[in-house]
């Protein structure tokens, strides 16, 4: 019988073994006795709200399928979370009770929340009573309004594809971004980090999500009323500071795309262990007019006020200092400038 559980109601103790989560079989009772390590707890963390709804109405039509082809060798436990950065939380207590996975089954917003949750206070989350050697692996089902960290991958726009995908269990370390926030406070990103008018618009864009893919261009159009270009001081790799004029914004690329596919940092790559960063210089109106389609195919590095580099650090502040720039990661606001992004080179496991 498939249950939906809150993870608000789990306990440590009870959450594994999970037996009385296990949509896979009928071999486990709710005694909590533990069931034989040969089979895998795999942790599903479904945002029902995600992409207006659909991502919950999707997730019911693949269960079905997903019993089908994991049941077999794993359990399944489904959590689906009841409101922001609940899947942070499930998460972590999912990986020190020893699940073998945990999946994201949302959109980017879903995806980041996950990966944070494999950190707390700024190291990995690790097992309880699992040896050294465990390790959970992060999976996702992408079922969001953008799905951009799947673009990069060229993932098809296929649910059951994603399932295939976890069943097949090929894994690989993907790197994961730091960013250190004003307050000194770490967050973990996965996609794309960026800041200035990008990160104002995705500000604007998430009050918009009833419109769905629409709420990015709503989200642009606010951002530009009463935008300036902005002169901004960098730190790349620890070296000295750099002045940048007038930058309109400033991306940090562990994957290809954001904003709903906006291919910014087209030579990132999440296994490379380096960041591309995409600065984007004294951009008007009509440069976005005549130049979006370059953003979207990625084409866009060989313009004149386009510049581009691979780094495993950057400080970013402001020159002026009003402390309203601005600062997004994987589309969530996380406050305004000074803010620093290091590389996690091969910080998780993934399902590719
Ligand atoms: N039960 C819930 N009710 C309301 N919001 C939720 C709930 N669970 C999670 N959320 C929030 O929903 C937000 C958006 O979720 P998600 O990223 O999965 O979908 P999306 O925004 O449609 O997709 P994308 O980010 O790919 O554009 C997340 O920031 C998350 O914190």
């Amino acid at each position: 019988m498939a249950m939906a559980i809150a993870a608000a109601s789990m306990s440590k103790s009870s959450f594994f073994p999970c037996s009385a989560f296990d949509l896979s079989s009928d071999r486990y009772t709710r005694t909590g006795d533990s069931p034989p390590r040969s089979r895998k707890d795999f942790v599903f963390v479904v945002n029902p709200k995600g992409a207006n709804g659909r991502t919950g109405r999707e997730w019911k039509k693949l269960l079905p399928y997903l019993q089908e082809r994991l049941g077999p060798q794993c359990n399944i436990c489904q959590s689906i979370t009841l409101g922001r950065y609940h899947a942070v939380d499930i998460t972590r207590e999912a990986i020190r009770g020893g699940a073998d996975a945990v999946v994201a089954v949302g959109g980017d917003g879903t995806l980041h929340e996950v990966v944070n949750g494999f950190f707390w206070e700024g190291n990995p989350v690790l097992a309880n009573d699992q040896g050294p050697d465990h390790s959970t692996t992060l999976g996702l089902i992408p079922l969001g309004t953008g799905s951009d960290f799947a673009r990069t991958l060229g993932w098809r726009n296929d649910p059951c594809e994603a399932v295939e995908r976890i069943v097949e269990g090929i894994r690989s370390k993907i790197d994961v971004g730091v960013l250190t926030a004003n307050s000194g406070e770490k967050h973990f990103f996965i996609n794309v980090a960026d800041i200035h008018l990008s990160a104002k618009a995705g500000y604007y864009a998430s009050k918009y999500k009833t419109f769905g893919k629409l709420c990015y261009v709503i989200g642009a159009l606010k951002a530009f009323i009463g935008h300036d270009n902005l002169d901004m001081k960098i730190k790349v790799d620890e070296g000295g500071w750099e002045l940048c004029h007038k930058v309109t914004a400033l991306c940090i690329g562990n994957a290809k795309y954001f904003g709903g596919g906006m291919k910014i940092t087209p030579t990132a790559n999440p296994t490379s262990g380096a960041f591309e960063v995409v600065i984007l210089q004294d951009f008007k109106w009509y440069d976005f007019v005549f130049k979006l389609h370059k953003l979207y195919r990625g084409t866009h590095l060989s313009e004149p006020n386009v510049c581009t580099r691979s780094v495993k650090s950057i400080e970013v502040v402001e020159v002026t200092g009003k402390g309203d720039v601005y600062v997004q990661s994987d589309g969530e606001h996380l406050g305004f400038l000074p803010a620093k992004c290091t590389i996690l080179p091969a910080a998780i496991e993934f399902f590719r």
